[in-house]
């Protein structure tokens, strides 16, 4: 499913939060979002998500504009993991992972053998075998943003819109939630901060600066030298590999 951006504007107590933001993800693209703290990757996730309605600008779902196809449609195919899922829920991560099919249920309809065989799968594949009884409050950051995905996968959909989906991960579960991002066949957007790994996992990157787009195209296009010390005021060395991929080191002292 495509995902399409225009001109995105939010406002918020008079000052733009976003302004004239253009985003195009493909189908089964992987799309970087990069900029400093505050440069307005949580607040474009959450207006591609419809969490925010923006004040001009509109978002596009294979084409056709989000606010007139059903909500339920919506449920099914976007899946959204923000920063703030609330560490207190009394729930299971049982629990939890069934909210995920909730959109796929009938109204009301009981949660069945096969839904809770599928938080079990779930969590197997999370390399959290076994964890279905345990209390969400108890795990990990860690743990719970590998539960948080899981989540996200389980309601099998066609569009990931991810806020810093790594930044609880231990370097090895980095590389794992990223690679599985880059060959999943659905369109993810996703906000990270390390620039060379999204450099290496993404197919394209849209750089953020104060609400706007300050470049957008291919890892190779978008992370110049010259770019990252304007945008992030660091001094880096780029060199692209054999695969046309830059390969981004930020200098120490930089
Ligand atoms: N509800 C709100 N009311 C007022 N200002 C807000 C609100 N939400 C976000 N902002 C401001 O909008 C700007 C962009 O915030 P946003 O969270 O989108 O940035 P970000 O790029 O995701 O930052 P970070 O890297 O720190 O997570 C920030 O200056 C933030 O303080």
């Amino acid at each position: 499913m495509r995902v399409s951006g225009t001109d995105l504007t939010v406002v918020v107590r008079g000052r733009s939060l976003l302004s004239d933001v253009v985003l195009e993800a493909p189908s089964g693209s992987t799309v970087g979002l990069l900029g400093p703290n505050g440069s307005g990757k949580s607040t474009l996730l959450r207006t591609l998500a419809g969490f925010r309605r923006p004040e001009r600008g509109r978002v596009c779902l294979d084409g056709v504009d989000r606010e007139s196809l059903p909500r339920r449609a919506v449920a099914r195919s976007v899946a959204v993991v923000t920063q703030q899922t609330p560490a207190e829920l009394d729930l299971t991560v049982r629990d939890v992972l069934l909210l995920a099919r909730i959109p796929h249920r009938p109204r009301l309809a009981p949660v069945t053998r096969d839904d809770v065989a599928g938080t079990e799968r779930a969590l197997a594949d999370a390399g959290l075998p076994g964890y279905g009884g345990r209390a969400w409050s108890s795990l990990s950051g860690g743990e719970r943003q590998r539960v948080d995905l899981a989540r996200a996968l389980l309601q099998d959909p066609d569009v990931l819109l991810l806020d810093e989906p790594t930044n609880h991960l231990d370097i090895r579960h980095q590389l794992e939630l990223l690679e599985n991002l880059a060959t999943a066949p659905v369109t993810v957007v996703v906000a990270l901060h390390g620039l060379d790994l999204a450099a290496q996992y993404c197919d394209r990157i849209v750089l953020l600066s104060d609400g706007r787009v300050v470049a957008a195209g291919t890892p190779a296009d978008v992370l110049t030298p010259e770019r990252i010390a304007a945008v992030f005021g660091v001094t880096a060395t780029v060199t692209i590999d054999p695969d046309g991929r830059p390969d981004v080191r930020i200098r120490r002292g930089g």
